[in-house]
């Protein structure tokens, strides 16, 4: 192999290749990889990339930087596949280049150089047709010219040029792992989402919700500046070990059960519930949705209620005990005595999964676009694979979101078999400093490339410790930080807006009286500190590119522990917003917030626009102060204005 060019640790990539990486339309893909040779000559290399199956790859050049890293990037500009692979080679033309110049510096006598560099040249010319070959022709013919002439021409920058333009490619090393980029449309990347119950939307006291009367929502939720709406699972609930009020054990009569509970005499996971509505009312809701600007999000829960018809039709789906009773589900310490979980191990598990795959594929045909996966670290990885891979096959825009609160090492897999949204830690992350930590791991090491969070203060599951008693101006951060921090983020919107506070008694971290288990009746009309920031926050998402990303986040030192301070751009940096939040809820904080000097080009001074409030401020390149009272912005978002 004659072959002398070492490239080594590319990146990016996952499990060398195993997995794509995770881009929307538009996005760049900055590759880097440690690459030299066995000698002085020099080297050139390039990332090439096509859409897979492509015939021919398009390529960009390589920048060495310091110690033998080299740094690239392209752009994806359409949705699918894309190939790209690393490729670098010894360029005899550029050596003897780089030499020809130092030589002539020394005084040699440079005839025998004129004719090694047309030799190249020639071998150049060969390997290309038309107006390229004709050019480099033109060229090699100079090189035999008269020699004063010939050597004022291979040092001129028009030569240099034709050398840029038109590498001698000898002896490629290619990195070529079959590496994957798969690029999805843009909500992928930036979604909010508006968690609502079906079942609580009703106007009218003592009657079920509908999806009738989620329509006459959808103006607000519109207004609230939302563009998901995920709404619990809206099939038919079980009957048998129904849960009754605040996760009780037994539901008492009218007690409409756990939406979670699914399957009943009325039908399973391809049914309505009957008082929602039925098919044709909530493929209704989903065209009225899209004329807001909004998807609906479908709650895909694999499991069944006691009388969920798949155990009658299919007993070999499940687990039995040796009393012959059938196991209920659990993600310990919690219990789930109204449902069963699928037995993934069971001999008939082609069936079983092609079963599961028309579940996902009837709602896409139905319309849906989007789902929240319930519990999918209690399912096999490869299941998710095969069911995000099919599943996207035939529509290629369906994203996936994966609520597993669990261990990092099993989200993570999640994310790289193909959910294309992860829920995260957030929600526990309370300090100035935990947050600059979970945000640092999911947006500088390789997460970054697969793993795309969606921020949550609250969920109907969730009332974290740290906002059981909160107050208003905590509320508000929260939603804040959500929001900026990360590009997709949701709330359980009719609860976060009430401001609701109070933990269960049992010392979890959970609702009291939790709407899991009763129909609930809200003002649909209220108006408040929240649902006001809830609009300005989401218009500014809307209008600020920076906030449309998460992974290009730089923090920048305070002098205040309460304070947390983080500057976010676009791709092409055109779009800067930088934020400082207090994290004390309860009283004003001041300090200094350092300049992030690289981001903004060495700067001495720029100015800034607070998006909140509209101040605008002009600011040094060093450190600038900033106070902050939590009872009128307990964040500053600011457009960076250089
Ligand atoms: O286990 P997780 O914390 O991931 O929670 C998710 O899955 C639960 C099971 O589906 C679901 O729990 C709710 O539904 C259950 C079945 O009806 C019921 O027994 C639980 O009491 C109820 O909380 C949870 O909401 C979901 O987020």
């Amino acid at each position: 192999m004659q072959n002398r060019t070492i490239i080594d640790h590319v990146q990016p990539q996952i499990n060398q290749g195993r997995f794509p990486i995770k881009r929307v339309v538009g996005e760049r893909v900055a590759v880097s990889a440690t690459i030299f040779g066995d000698s002085h000559d020099y080297l050139r290399a390039v990332v090439a990339y096509r859409r897979a199956g492509a015939d021919s790859w398009e390529e960009n050049e390589l920048t060495e930087g310091s110690n033998d890293l080299w740094t690239g990037q392209f752009t994806v500009t359409e949705q699918g596949m894309y190939d790209y692979k690393l490729v670098g080679w010894v360029d005899h033309l550029k050596t003897w280049h780089k030499g020809f110049k130092k030589k002539y510096a020394d005084g040699q006598d440079m005839a025998i150089e004129l004719q090694i560099g047309a030799n190249y040249l020639s071998e150049l010319g060969d390997a290309h047709e038309g107006a390229a070959h004709k050019e480099i022709m033109a060229a090699t013919k100079k090189l035999g010219g008269p020699k004063a002439k010939a050597v004022a021409y291979v040092l001129s920058d028009d030569f240099s040029k034709v050398l840029e333009r038109y590498p001698l490619r000898r002896h490629e090393t290619a990195y070529d792992l079959g590496l994957k980029v798969k690029v999805a449309r843009p909500k992928e990347r930036f979604s909010a989402w508006y968690e609502l119950f079906t079942r609580s939307t009703s106007p009218e006291l003592n009657r079920s919700g509908t999806f009738k009367d989620v329509e006459s929502l959808l103006p607000r939720v519109q207004e609230l500046g939302f563009d998901v709406l995920y709404m619990p699972p809206v099939h038919p609930v079980g009957y048998r070990n129904r849960k009754g009020r605040n996760n009780a054990t037994e539901a008492l009569a009218g007690e409409p059960g756990s939406p979670w509970a699914i399957g009943a005499k009325e039908g399973g996971h391809k049914s309505i519930l009957p008082e929602l509505g039925d098919i044709e009312d909530y493929k209704a809701l989903m065209v009225k949705c899209k004329d807001y600007g909004m998807e609906v999000a479908l709650d895909l829960a694999f499991q069944c209620a006691p009388d969920h018809p798949y155990i009658e039709a299919h007993p070999e789906w499940f687990i039995w005990r040796p009393d012959g009773s059938i196991m209920y589900a659990e993600n310990p310490p919690k219990k789930y005595q109204d449902i069963v979980p699928i037995n993934f191990e069971t001999e008939d598990w082609k069936a079983l999964w092609a079963e599961l795959l028309s579940v996902t594929l009837y709602w896409c045909e139905a319309g849906i676009r989007i789902f929240r996966v319930d519990n999918p670290h209690t399912k096999p990885y490869r299941f998710w694979e095969y069911i995000i891979r099919e599943t996207n096959e035939k529509y290629p825009d369906v994203i996936f979101l994966a609520e597993a609160f669990t261990r990092p090492a099993i989200m993570a897999e999640l994310a790289k078999r193909g959910f294309q949204q992860s829920y995260t830690y957030f929600t526990w992350r309370n300090t100035a400093a935990e947050m600059r930590e979970y945000l640092e791991e999911l947006t500088t090491t390789e997460l970054r490339e697969y793993m795309q969070p969606n921020f949550w203060p609250n969920t109907p599951d969730i009332l974290a410790y740290e906002m059981m008693g909160a107050n208003e101006n905590q509320f508000v951060k929260r939603l804040l930080l959500a929001a900026t921090l990360s590009s997709s983020y949701g709330v359980y919107g009719p609860s976060y807006e009430i401001m609701e506070n109070r933990g269960n008694t049992n010392g979890k971290e959970e609702y009291y009286d939790s709407e899991k288990y009763v129909a609930r009746h809200y003002d649909w009309s209220y108006r408040n500190r929240i649902t006001n920031t809830y609009t300005k926050i989401n218009q500014l998402r809307r209008t600020h590119p920076a906030l449309q990303q998460t992974n290009n986040i730089t923090f920048t030192d305070t002098t205040n522990p309460n304070l947390l301070s983080y500057v976010k751009y676009s791709d092409d940096r055109r779009s800067m917003i930088w934020c400082v939040v207090n994290f004390d809820p309860h009283n004003p904080q001041d300090g200094y917030c350092a300049v992030p000097k690289v981001l903004l080009e060495g700067a001495h001074q720029f100015q800034v626009r607070e998006l909140l409030t509209g101040a605008s401020y002009r600011w040094n390149g060093e450190a600038n102060y900033v106070r902050l009272d939590p009872g009128y912005w307990p964040a500053h978002v600011f457009e960076v204005i250089l």
